[in-house]
């Protein structure tokens, strides 16, 4: 039985407004799960569902296989959207207490305390009071609280927002270390950039709505057009009159442009090749921002 956490049929609503609408993915073990959505889409409803934090109104969660239980909670990590971690109380202490809330004791949560501090570059920081770090530095205290029990399962909101680009790499590579060791990793993020780095699968959400769901370079495959960039040394107006070319962007010698189905790539290329040398010919692939920009739609 693999480590998965599966959604199937997942309904939500606030009074009578539906804000969830049949949620089903697979959260696979040993895979990064990037979870996209524009502003108010039903990522944090559906996190806080999978912690049981909110009930569902129909569908169920399974893990491993099996309906997902209170005690199969407590094994998970979560990273909640309100942040958890008391601002008058030092960093170390509140996060080996969280360790032994989950049930650790004290030597093994200390040592899973300090080690987190160390990846997550906060030695030195552990005896301060949380509320005089910096609010990156903060976010890093968050994450290293959501890991210090070793969770079987990863389910994190917004891991990255206020953290800067080194503070982004360092948490990439704990959540990655622990993907690596097994563990199912659910994220949301509104940094595309980020998300289409770090994930392996992807799941797409609209209001309520899956959209998209999928290994991250199959998403990208099914989403490739016919696109090409052409650069020549001269202006790439000709292109214009290539039977089977439509332009999308020309700027001088650079060109964007989709070919018609039947039409033959290498042609375009010969002609070019015609008019003088070629300093770029190949096929674009879509950034997650236009997937995500093409099924938001
Ligand atoms: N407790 C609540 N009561 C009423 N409506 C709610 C509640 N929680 C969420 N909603 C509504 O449910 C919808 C989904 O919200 P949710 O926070 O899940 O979105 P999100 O994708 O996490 O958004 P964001 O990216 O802005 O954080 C929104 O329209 C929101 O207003």
């Amino acid at each position: 039985m693999t480590s998965s956490l599966r959604l199937d049929g997942v309904d939500r609503s606030f009074g009578d407004r539906q804000v969830l609408k049949n949620i089903s993915f697979e959260v696979t073990a040993g895979r990064m799960t990037g979870f996209v959505g524009g502003n108010g889409a039903g990522k944090t409803t559906t996190m806080r569902i999978i912690l049981g934090v909110l009930a569902p109104d129909a569908g169920q969660l399974l893990w491993r296989g099996s309906r997902l239980t209170r005690q199969d909670r407590r094994r998970f990590g979560y990273l909640p959207e309100e942040r958890g971690l008391y601002p008058k109380m030092t960093v170390r202490e509140q996060i080996v207490h969280l360790g032994r809330l989950h049930g650790l004791d004290p030597a093994t949560a200390r040592r899973n305390t300090d080690d987190l501090l160390d990846r997550v570059g906060l030695d030195g920081r552990g005896n301060d009071l949380l509320e005089t770090l910096s609010l990156g530095n903060q976010q890093r205290a968050q994450v290293a609280a959501a890991l210090v029990h070793d969770p079987e399962v990863l389910v994190l909101d917004e891991p990255f927002s206020g953290l800067d680009p080194m503070a982004v790499d360092t948490v990439v590579s704990v959540l990655r270390e622990r993907a690596r060791a097994g563990v199912p990793v659910l994220f949301s993020s509104h940094q595309l950039d980020v998300v289409e780095r770090l994930c392996d699968d992807l799941v797409i959400i609209a209001d309520g709505v899956i959209r998209a769901a999928g290994g991250r370079e199959e998403l990208r495959a099914a989403y490739t057009l016919p696109r090409f960039e052409l650069v020549v040394d001269g202006d790439a107006g000709w292109l214009r009159d290539e039977a089977g070319v439509t332009l999308v962007d020309l700027d001088g010698p650079r060109a964007v442009f989709d070919l018609a189905a039947d039409a033959d790539d290498q042609r375009v290329l010969r002609d070019a090749l015609a008019r003088g040398p070629v300093r770029v010919f190949r096929p674009v692939t879509p950034s997650l921002a236009e997937i995500f920009r093409e099924v938001n739609r």
